[in-house]
């Protein structure tokens, strides 16, 4: 039984930063160290850069102006101006560098991201709405590029500048000091409480913002179009876009203005420290305890230390309001994946395409109901086996277990005797091919559907496959012959067009094996016999397990299974199974007779 229990809808609830995220960001920071390099030098000498015009005004005060010296004087004012312009020099500097750092920690993560996307089964798909992997991918990593390139950085740089100042003002003089300083806390203490206030709100926008994307990008598909039309529900589903807009508008208003108040509180604080250093520090020239620069450079050293320690404390405001994003992302990140590829991988040298079913059982969740029981038989190479049986039988189930787009819960599928789980996923793709009741297509040329295939195939072989399939009049009599933009789905070409553009890309690969699922939907006799010579072509010499929904298929099948409630319950050839009446003869009364080529 597979014990895969991972909730793909799970949510990441607690907003505190853990020690292990942090490590996982400096993991993703630290490779790039040459960058890390020289913004950290930058940093430093922002930092160095900041206490030089303190000192400097305090000695325009001290010295240069009760010496009467004019050189000293300009050599200060020079000093002080040179430094704040190197200052903003570094700034730019270390804007770049954090962009591209930023920029290149996000591409990683995308990139990570999205071959792990890759990577997951189609379990994780039918779980999944597609447009929250697309927010997760595109949205909360872009959101992150902003911490790491302005918020991280910004933390570490006026930690630093903070902790400069505070020595030097330290060193001026100490009383002043501990009242400049002994305000700091009144802006520290709140900020936990809103920052993780704001993590709720970032983490629950991030959640709205997907339930959007998922909702417009179905709605605005042509099956949304479609069911949205035929229902007359543009009003109700007008009333539902405009719902899911406005969670996000509230949200999003409720974020910034819980960040706006706190700045407000913030700054309001910041301008009684000037006041307390006059005072205090003003008191004390009388009695001439300290010099009239000491108080000027004092104050010079406030606007420089509040600044950035209210920067420093909306910094981890904005840290702990990210932290419900690195969670989300990280959370993609660590996608168990169910269905690993083989490693090592057994080499087919000689394929065959023999398909063999041993005891294989098949739940979809863990412990859930098995929808198939103990499946057996074997399809020789070149041979036909077609699968029968009322809805929800297990057909389906059964030809996804033949491509391994699912693991059996017990027993083993194999490809000329080798198990699925050892054959690597590109050598089965190779070997397989599926044909679905609806051919799945990008919005591209008809060539380059075709290339996807077989990237390296020559115009010739396109035409041979194109042939083969009997869609290659069609192509040509359009006026952009390969290269017209087949459409969303395909939806440019007709049916019965759609499913022999399919088949033509299939015989393009050449599999061994072909898994065939008969379109159900009845295209005009015309079309229908385009298609079964095409697939004539194809399944010639090739092995093929079919779903069967018409007469002239089973017929021509070398093995019937017939299948009901996961189990199989009858096989043999057509003639054999009739002449014994019972499920078989019940369904060909039903399903088949109607449908006759
Ligand atoms: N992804 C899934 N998760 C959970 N259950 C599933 C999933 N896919 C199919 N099932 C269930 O498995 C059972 C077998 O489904 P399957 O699609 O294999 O039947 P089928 O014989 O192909 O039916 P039909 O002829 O209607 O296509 C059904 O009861 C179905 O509800």
């Amino acid at each position: 039984m597979s014990a895969f229990h991972f909730n793909y809808q799970s949510r990441p609830a607690d907003v505190t930063m853990k020690l292990d995220d942090w490590r996982r960001i400096a993991r993703h920071v630290l490779p790039k160290w040459r960058h890390s390099l020289q913004l950290v030098f930058c940093i430093v000498m922002s930092a160095a850069l900041a206490v030089v015009p303190g000192l400097m005004m305090r000695d325009v005060f001290d010295q240069a102006i009760p010496q009467h010296s004019l050189p000293l004087l300009f050599a200060l004012v020079g000093g002080m101006v040179g430094a704040s312009l190197a200052g903003n020099l570094l700034g730019v500097w270390q804007s770049q560098i954090a962009t591209r750092l930023g920029q290149s920690v996000i591409f990683d993560i995308r990139s990570q991201m999205y071959a792990r996307l890759q990577q997951q089964s189609l379990r994780f798909y039918t779980h999944t709405r597609s447009a929250e992997a697309l927010s997760r991918l595109q949205n909360d990593s872009s959101s992150i590029q902003g911490v790491v390139s302005n918020t991280l950085v910004n933390l570490v740089s006026n930690s630093l500048t903070v902790l400069a100042i505070a020595l030097v003002i330290l060193k001026l003089d100490w009383r002043l000091a501990l009242v400049a300083l002994g305000i700091l806390p009144i802006f520290i203490l709140p900020t936990r409480k809103v920052g993780q206030a704001r993590g709720r709100i970032a983490g629950r926008t991030q959640e709205q913002i997907a339930e959007f994307n998922s909702y417009v990008q179905e709605r605005l598909s042509i099956g949304g179009f479609l069911l949205m039309r035929l229902f007359g529900t543009r009003e109700v589903e007008q009333q539902r876009f405009e719902q899911k807009a406005g969670d996000i508008r509230d949200s999003v208003i409720q974020q910034n203005m819980l960040g706006r108040w706190f700045l407000m509180f913030i700054t309001s604080f910041a301008s009684i420290g000037p006041a307390l250093i006059y005072l205090v520090g003003g008191w004390q020239a009388i009695a001439g305890a300290i010099s009239t620069g000491t108080i000027v450079a004092f104050v010079t050293y406030l606007g420089r230390l509040y600044a950035p320690a209210s920067a420093l404390v909306n910094a981890q405001v904005e840290l702990i309001s990210a932290t419900a994003l690195f969670r989300r992302i990280f959370e993609y990140l660590d996608l168990p994946i169910e269905l690993p590829d083989a490693q090592p991988a057994v080499a087919i040298t000689h394929p065959r395409g023999e398909l063999r079913f041993e005891h294989v059982s098949l739940a979809y969740d863990a412990g859930g109901r098995k929808v198939l029981d103990d499946i057996s038989f074997e399809l020789p190479p070149g041979k036909m086996v077609a699968l029968v049986g009322p809805s929800g039988a297990g057909k389906t189930s059964t030809t996804y277990l033949a491509t391994r787009l699912y693991d059996p819960s017990a027993g083993s599928v194999t490809l000329d005797g080798v198990d699925l789980r050892s054959i690597d996923f590109a050598t089965l793709a190779r070997l397989t091919a599926s044909v679905t009741q609806e051919a799945i297509f990008f919005n591209a040329t008809v060539k380059d559907s075709l290339l996807y295939a077989k990237p390296d195939a020559t115009d010739a072989e396109l035409e041979r496959a194109c042939r083969l399939a009997q869609v290659h009049e069609v192509i040509a009599a359009m006026p952009q012959g390969l290269m017209t933009v087949i459409g969303e789905k395909g939806y440019k070409l007709s049916g019965g067009e759609r499913q022999r553009l399919a088949l033509a890309r299939i015989a393009l690969r050449d599999p061994k094996l072909v898994i065939l699922d008969e379109a159900t939907s009845s295209l005009d006799s015309q079309s229908e016999s385009l298609i079964n010579e095409a697939l004539e072509t194809l399944l010639a010499g090739r092995s093929s397990l079919v779903i069967a929904h018409r007469l002239s298929t089973i017929v021509r099948a070398d093995l019937i299974l017939v299948m009901d409630q996961g189990r199989i319950v009858d096989r043999g050839t057509h003639a054999e199974l009739l002449s014994r009446g019972g499920l078989y003869a019940e369904l060909c009364r039903k399903q088949f007779l109607g449908h006759t080529s």
